[in-house]
């Protein structure tokens, strides 16, 4: 249980522009009212995490919901490894439907959000890139931790340190970016993740699709800095929305055809993904497999929103980089506005 302590003794005098939607308490995300829980008797005396890096501290889980993903994953992960290189486990589903939709409207409700621009070369000229879906990215690579390590109470002082030694890092040993520990109510998945599968996760990327016209294209998360093999542990809540797969394209082998002509016969897969599911993707997956969520349009493009969280190890400081900076960016923060029921532009 979270030791309670009134928002000004945490935190001092708050200085940043009270939320918008600050009616919302960690017990009453966007309106879906949760069991009572000790945390909700009084809204100053919730349980936040807070660093100097959020742009507004970041409420605990609900204790209902936390009591709930103690005893996840709901079903027994299923090895879909039917296809040459696939190695997925598809747990269907992880999180149960009522509590998948409480921590929808949570996440939705408490996090800040980012809509990252960025510049690109391709095919020799410049091309700017509009993310098409809102991001978000908590977590640190393995070369380096926070110190002292953050607790359910508190993290405010947490700075991050050398993995090995324990000393603190110079500012220019990230300095494109400031890597935020992960917030207890991510956190708490993260362990949940790492227990049911048997790996170990240090980043949690979020993203939110707002309705079918947010997307991601085709991709495969193989970067050098998660190392070979890397396993990524991808969580669905909110609107059900198709995760399509293909093989990546295949060199002919003249010196295997039978190989060539097996990759060849890799099909096309469309899981449905539905809230509350997580879906593990292992193995030579990321090698060689893409994946992507579509845009929708028509009737299904509104969908009440859908949210993606994925856990994944990051091994050196490169990562670190590429993830705030594809991630947070640098432009502005964003929250969730309840009574507009949109993201609006949180104003430090
Ligand atoms: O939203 C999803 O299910 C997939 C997200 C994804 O592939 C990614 O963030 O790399
Ligand atoms: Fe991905």
């Amino acid at each position: 249980m979270s030791k309670k302590r009134t928002i000004d003794a945490f935190f001092g005098a708050p200085k940043s522009k009270k939320p918008r939607n600050s009616e919302i308490t960690a017990d009453s995300a966007d309106g879906h009212q949760l069991p009572s829980s000790p945390a909700a008797e009084n809204n100053s005396t919730l349980a936040y995490s807070q660093h100097a890096t959020y742009p507004f501290p970041i409420p605990h889980l609900p204790t209902p919901i936390s009591h709930e993903l103690s005893s996840l994953p709901a079903s027994i992960g299923r090895a879909m490894t039917d296809q040459p290189d696939l190695d997925l486990l598809y747990f269907e589903p992880y999180v149960p439907p009522g509590t998948a939709k409480q921590l929808f409207a949570f996440l939705r409700s408490e996090l800040p959000f980012y809509r990252v621009e960025y510049d690109i070369q391709r095919g020799g000229n410049a091309t700017h890139i509009r993310t098409p879906r809102w991001t978000t990215v908590f977590g640190i690579d393995d070369t380096a931790r926070f110190a002292p390590a953050p607790t359910p109470d508190d993290g405010a002082a947490a700075v991050p340190v050398d993995a090995r030694t324990g000393s603190k890092l110079p500012a220019s040993a990230f300095p494109k970016c400031a890597p935020r520990p992960i917030p207890q109510c991510l956190d708490a998945l993260r362990e949940s993740a790492e227990a049911a599968t048997g790996c170990e996760f240090n980043f949690c990327l979020v993203n939110y699709y707002a309705s079918g016209a947010d997307s991601i294209s085709y991709h495969s998360d193989d970067e050098r800095f998660l190392g070979p093999l890397p396993a990524i542990a991808s969580f669905s809540l909110g609107a059900r929305r198709d995760f399509l797969m293909k093989h990546k394209p295949v060199a002919p082998d003249d010196s295997n055809p039978a190989l060539s002509a097996s990759l060849k016969d890799a099909k096309p897969l469309k899981l449905p993904l539905a809230s509350g599911d997580m879906i593990l993707m292992r193995g030579r997956t990321q090698a060689k497999w893409l994946h992507s969520i579509p845009k929708r349009s028509g009737k299904n493009e509104t969908d009440g929103g859908r949210i993606n969280i994925t856990f994944r190890k990051a091994m050196v400081r490169g990562g670190t980089a590429n993830y705030y900076n594809y991630n947070v960016g640098t432009g502005p923060v964003y929250k969730w506005d309840a009574a507009a029921r949109e993201m609006k532009q949180w104003e430090l």
